[in-house]
């Protein structure tokens, strides 16, 4: 059991798609807030006079004119709250901000309210997306900036090439769910260990390689007969030995030259003792 139980917030994937995200504000702040609502295939609505619309928040209207539906006009009411899954306010008026929320608050609306944490249903974190993987830091409103550098660390320690490997990975569950269907039970728990296990083996970049192909021979030569070979087996390659196999198989060759040498010693002593 953990130690520290509490104190910490809940970190989930919330899908939003088609539902209705309103922004409120068009300034620097609503320009990242419609950038990262947008990867969600949310419908957005953003709300904010003209006059003081960010360059990238035009661009944005301007690109994506189904995805985004934009009035230009101030925040007018609890009637704009009307169908609204979540809110985000990133206004230069806190005390706007504060009664946008308290509304939400109503009308059990979750809200996010740029840089003012206490009124604040969730928060924002520093993130890294690369196709599926998604990787969200967060300090929990300790440290904003500290979460920022801490997404640079993260990224040094990633290839690039792990968002496409898992792509490639969802394609394998998918053909593997169709060829073993149904939900839980012994077969269940089967499909679990064999995919995690192919995870386990197999690197990074060799799961990038898995085209329909590939992924038709690793179910027939891994999951048919219960076993999970590497790429280069899949391939019909001997695989590269490792150098512990390659020091195992060096102290084979000595052991067995080493008695074969013995043997024909004692049979030369044998054969030239004296009768
Ligand atoms: C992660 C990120 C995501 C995003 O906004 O998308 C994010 N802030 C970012 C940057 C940033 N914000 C600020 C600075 C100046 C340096 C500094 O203060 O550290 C920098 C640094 C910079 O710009 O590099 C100022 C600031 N921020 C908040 C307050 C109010 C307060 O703390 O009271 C103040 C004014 C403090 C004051 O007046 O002194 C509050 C919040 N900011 C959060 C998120 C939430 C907590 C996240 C967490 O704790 O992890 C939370 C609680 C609410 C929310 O907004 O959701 C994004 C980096 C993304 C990236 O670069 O990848
Ligand atoms: N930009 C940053 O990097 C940054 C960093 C730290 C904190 N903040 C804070 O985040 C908040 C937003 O920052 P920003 O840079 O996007 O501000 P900004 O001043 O660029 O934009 C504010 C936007 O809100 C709109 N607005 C004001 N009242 C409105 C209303 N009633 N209805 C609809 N729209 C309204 C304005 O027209 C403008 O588009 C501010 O409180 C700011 O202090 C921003």
């Amino acid at each position: 059991m953990a130690q520290n139980v509490g104190g910490g917030s809940l970190l989930i994937a919330w899908q939003l798609k088609d539902k209705n995200v309103l922004i409120v504000g068009g300034g620097e702040v609503a320009s990242q807030r419609i950038e990262s609502i947008l990867t969600t295939d949310a419908h957005i609505t953003v709300l904010a006079p003209a006059n003081g619309l960010h360059h990238r928040v035009k661009e944005f209207i301007d690109l994506y004119p189904t995805r985004i539906t934009y009035y230009d006009r101030r925040f007018s009411g609890p009637d704009e709250l009307r169908d609204m899954n979540m809110v985000l306010t990133a206004l230069d008026d806190v005390d706007r901000s504060r009664e946008i929320c308290e509304m939400c608050g109503k009308d059990k609306v979750p809200v996010n309210a740029a840089d003012i944490p206490d009124l604040c249903d969730f928060y924002f974190g520093a993130q890294i997306r690369d196709g599926p993987l998604q990787i969200m830091i967060s300090t929990n409103g300790n440290g904003p900036r500290m979460a920022a550098l801490m997404k640079k660390k993260v990224l040094s320690a990633l290839s690039g090439r792990e968002g496409e490997a898992i792509e490639k990975v969802g394609g394998l569950r998918a053909r593997l769910k169709e060829r073993a269907p149904g939900v839980g039970g012994a077969l269940g728990r089967k499909r679990m260990k064999w995919m995690s296990e192919v995870c386990n083996v197999w690197e990074v970049e060799d799961l990038t390689q898995l085209d329909d192909a590939l992924i038709a021979k690793l179910l027939d030569e891994g999951w048919d007969k219960d076993c999970v070979p590497t790429l280069d087996q899949l391939k019909g390659q001997p695989r590269p030995r490792s150098q512990k196999e390659s020091s195992e198989s060096y102290a084979w060759l000595l052991a067995t030259g080493s008695f074969t040498l013995g043997a024909i010693c004692a049979t030369v002593i044998f054969l030239s003792r004296p009768r």
